[in-house]
């Protein structure tokens, strides 16, 4: 049997810590501070963590194909540059929308750069409602819309035959799924998989691992929590010692460990006193079952 094991690796006092995505090339889980800014890259050998600081809240990073990384800023598809700290636009979104930004992201099992957007929120999910869409960046840098009408876009993934699309549109409280086509991105006939309980909370980042089964991060719930998409039933809850749980992905030997985002921006002081790794990267061991590597950018 497993046993598992929750730590806190790298105490960052993230704003609100998301995208977490693991560079096998480098032992390193890269991931973002949305409001402060920053990408930020923990070397899990040396214990370092470098950063680098944009111009607009950074909501998703992905692994890029040759090497360097994209990210959501603003409102902006952007390439990084590691070493120079630059980021140059690839494409733009909700123009009209000035006061959107774009939330979680992830890149598919054919190299496009799925993202959604959502309106700025005024404190953790108080926002004006509906504002949001959910879009595509290509490898040749065009950029697909797909649907309207969104809240908070969040976690997203793919099914290991990749023809069906996982999605959370937050405030929904629900997981929802798409037949997905690999060959044109597109996708149809939205269903939801399972809706949350009241103790769960909201619904944030999710990640899949080798059976084929969803892990979901519950914002407020202090949790990640794994389900069994053909049969809507929860097959596991893992307990984290910090209440705003906004995202996980696999990493580590074999993709054999869970790392695990939160955030402190909507905490009061005492929270802050009860749970000070809030903001902190969590490494959970022992689950028993493994991930696959992230999908790197093709364009
Ligand atoms: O991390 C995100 O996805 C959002 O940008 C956050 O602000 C919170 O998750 C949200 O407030 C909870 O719904
Ligand atoms: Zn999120």
């Amino acid at each position: 049997m497993s046993s598992i094991k929750i730590e806190c690796v790298l105490r960052e006092n993230c704003r609100c810590g998301e995208s977490p995505v693991w560079e096998e090339a480098s032992s390193s889980l890269v991931f973002v501070d949305i409001p402060a800014k920053k990408v930020c890259r923990w070397d899990s050998l040396s214990k370092r963590v470098q950063q680098v600081t944009l111009d607009a809240p950074v909501s998703s990073v992905a692994l890029r194909q040759g090497g360097g990384y994209v990210a959501t800023v603003g409102t902006k598809f952007c390439a990084l540059n590691w070493e120079d700290h630059s980021a140059v636009a690839l494409a733009s979104v909700d123009e009209d929308k000035r006061n959107n930004r774009f939330n979680d992201g992830k890149v598919d099992p054919a190299g496009r750069y799925f993202a959604g957007t959502m309106a700025e929120e005024t404190a953790p999910a108080v926002l004006e409602r509906h504002q949001g869409s959910l879009y595509s960046l290509f490898p040749d840098h065009h950029v697909e819309k797909y649907f309207d009408q969104v809240d908070i876009s969040n976690g997203l993934d793919w099914s290991l035959d990749h023809k069906i699309f996982y999605y959370i549109d937050s405030l929904s409280y629900s997981v929802d799924a798409f037949d997905y086509d690999l060959q044109t991105g597109k996708i149809s006939n939205r269903r939801s998989i399972y809706k949350l309980e009241k103790e769960e909370q909201i619904p944030d980042g999710m990640c899949i691992d080798v059976e084929g089964k969803l892990w979901v991060a519950c914002y407020n719930g202090g949790r990640v929590i794994r389900l069994d998409p053909e049969t809507g039933k929860r097959l596991q809850t893992v307990k984290l010692p910090v209440v705003k749980t906004t995202s996980c992905c696999f990493g580590g030997k074999d993709y054999s460990e869970m790392y695990v985002t939160c955030a402190r921006d909507g905490m009061d002081p005492e929270g802050l006193l009860q749970q000070p790794e809030a903001g902190g990267i969590f490494k959970i061991t022992g689950l028993g079952v493994k991930g696959i590597p992230p999908h790197p950018y093709a364009g």
